[in-house]
């Protein structure tokens, strides 16, 4: 595989392109990768940057057309040359109208064919280590906001690119990713971490040993994935998974028909639970439809609130749960043993994700109060029950200056309360002689050493 770039775009015949600037061309060292630079001929200052990662699962010709895609979507008045110079395939291209912009591109786009598996064999050369974010979707505005809170704020260049980074963590890139590829390129290597339900772990990753789990509750995105049939007809009288088994109406002529989008997690989960005649199709969207229309007997979808199963008709039954599914931090064992850096960013994550998440509903409170010793007020705090803190209250003795003397009268006490009990707190404070409380926001709770990190470093046989 060759690596290099091209000289900047050549020009083109109607003579209007500019690119002679070697800024038009950016080089990056690793192999696979393209960057471009587009540049606005009247305007040398103004440049946008595109970077990413040749897809090796799309042929060199429809990698190099969803390029010209996402050059346009860069600018709607782009258009130029693209140019591979170094690899097996080399495009050159005119487009029609006048040309604004000079586009180069560097690659060592190989030609591999689209159905090439994405095994570890696909995997690139890199040294920067890569985490997968959800790039739409219910997922992708709460993830962002989770890692903002911990101070891993996502930093996007432009919203129609894939990659990111985060200031924080500088060998780290970001990939903007559906979340069902997040799994898949985990698991061939062109990511090393990622942020995605449960669910989608458990149907992408099915049961793959390379795939850990580093924080499985991130306490957002929470849903369950259930077996749903309708409420009336024949399902009337059924209200658990053992009498929907145990009906004789199913037979290999005519079997239960169920449609879901997971394929994998559905027909194992139903054959686990004894149904044996069963027919499974798959669907996209709007499952809870398909019973009503007649197209299928039961759905296994994702239910959160409920409300889409009752205005449709249908019911959870009892043991119908397939898993209960929240947002999770996951990562390839692969990546955390052999590659440079990524153990290090996981550990990071980790405690900051853990850290903020323990502070999440907590309030710390501070007050003064007058006391003849920092065990009398202990002792005082410790007598209500709204108060007892963390691991009981941090007392203080406040030293103050009387008749040239250095006095204590008061003592300054912290606690850390429930977001929910703080009204209840506060006037426990004040029964108790408490005054000046202040209440602030905490950031972090970091404890001792997180037991999911030393579980993560036990299945990694560290
Ligand atoms: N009520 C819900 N319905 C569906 N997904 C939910 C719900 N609540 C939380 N989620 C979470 O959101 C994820 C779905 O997000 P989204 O709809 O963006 O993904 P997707 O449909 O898999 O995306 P795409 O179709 O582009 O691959 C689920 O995998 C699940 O983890
Ligand atoms: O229990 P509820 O809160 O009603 O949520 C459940 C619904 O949400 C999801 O659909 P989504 O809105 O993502 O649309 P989709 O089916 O097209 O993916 C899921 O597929 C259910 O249809």
């Amino acid at each position: 595989m060759g690596h290099g770039c091209c000289p900047s775009s050549s020009s083109s015949s109607n003579s209007r392109l500019d690119s002679t600037s070697s800024d038009s061309t950016l080089i990056s060292p690793q192999k696979n990768f393209f960057a471009l630079k587009l540049r606005k001929r009247s305007n040398s200052f103004e440049m946008e940057t595109m970077k990413g990662l040749f897809n090796p699962t799309l042929t060199p010709q429809q990698q190099m057309r969803r390029l010209r895609h996402e050059c346009r979507y860069a600018d709607g008045q782009i258009q130029g040359v693209i140019k591979s110079s170094t690899s097996p395939y080399v495009e050159r291209r005119q487009f029609r109208r006048p040309c604004r912009y000079a586009i180069a591109c560097c690659s060592t786009v190989t030609a591999i064919g689209r159905d090439a598996a994405p095994t570890a064999t696909a995997q690139v050369e890199r040294s920067v280590v890569r985490l997968g974010l959800p790039s739409k979707g219910r997922m992708a505005e709460e993830t962002l906001n989770l890692l903002k809170s911990c101070q891993l704020t996502v930093r996007q260049l432009n919203p129609r690119q894939y990659t990111a980074d985060i200031p924080l963590l500088p060998n780290l890139e970001v990939w903007f990713q559906r979340p069902k590829d997040i799994v898949r390129k985990l698991q061939s290597g062109d990511l090393d971490l990622g942020i995605v339900g449960y669910d989608t772990v458990s149907e992408y990753g099915q049961g793959n040993e390379d795939l850990v789990i580093v924080h499985d509750a991130l306490e957002y995105g929470a849903c369950r994935l259930a077996l749903a049939i309708p409420k009336e007809g024949i399902f009337e009288n059924i209200n658990s998974i053992d009498e929907l088994s145990r009906m004789t109406k199913w037979t290999a002529e005519r079997p239960l028909r169920v449609v879901t989008g997971f394929t994998y997690l559905g027909p194992k989960f139903l054959k686990e639970k004894g149904l044996k005649h069963v027919a499974i199709t798959t669907a996209d969207g709007a499952l809870e439809s398909y019973p009503a229309m007649g197209t299928a007997d039961a759905i296994v979808d994702l239910v959160s609130s409920g409300t889409t199963l009752r205005e449709n008709n249908l019911k959870e039954v009892e043991g119908g749960t397939v898993l209960q599914s929240q947002a999770v931090f996951v990562a390839s064992k692969r990546s955390l043993s052999s590659r440079e850096g990524v153990l290090e960013i996981t550990h990071e994550m980790l405690e900051r994700l853990e850290a903020h998440l323990s502070a999440t509903g907590e309030i710390m409170v501070t007050a003064n109060m007058r006391g003849n010793s920092a065990e009398e007020v202990a002792e005082r705090v410790l007598s209500q029950t709204s108060l007892s803190g963390l691991q009981g209250p941090t007392v203080s003795p406040v030293y103050c200056l009387r008749d040239g003397k250095v006095k204590v009268d008061y003592y300054a006490i912290n606690i850390v309360v429930p977001q929910k009990t703080l009204y209840k707190s506060i006037q426990q404070l004040r029964s108790i002689g408490g005054s000046g409380v202040l209440v602030s926001k905490l950031t972090y709770i970091f404890d001792e050493e997180t037991p999911r990190w030393r579980k993560l470093l036990s299945q990694l046989g560290m």
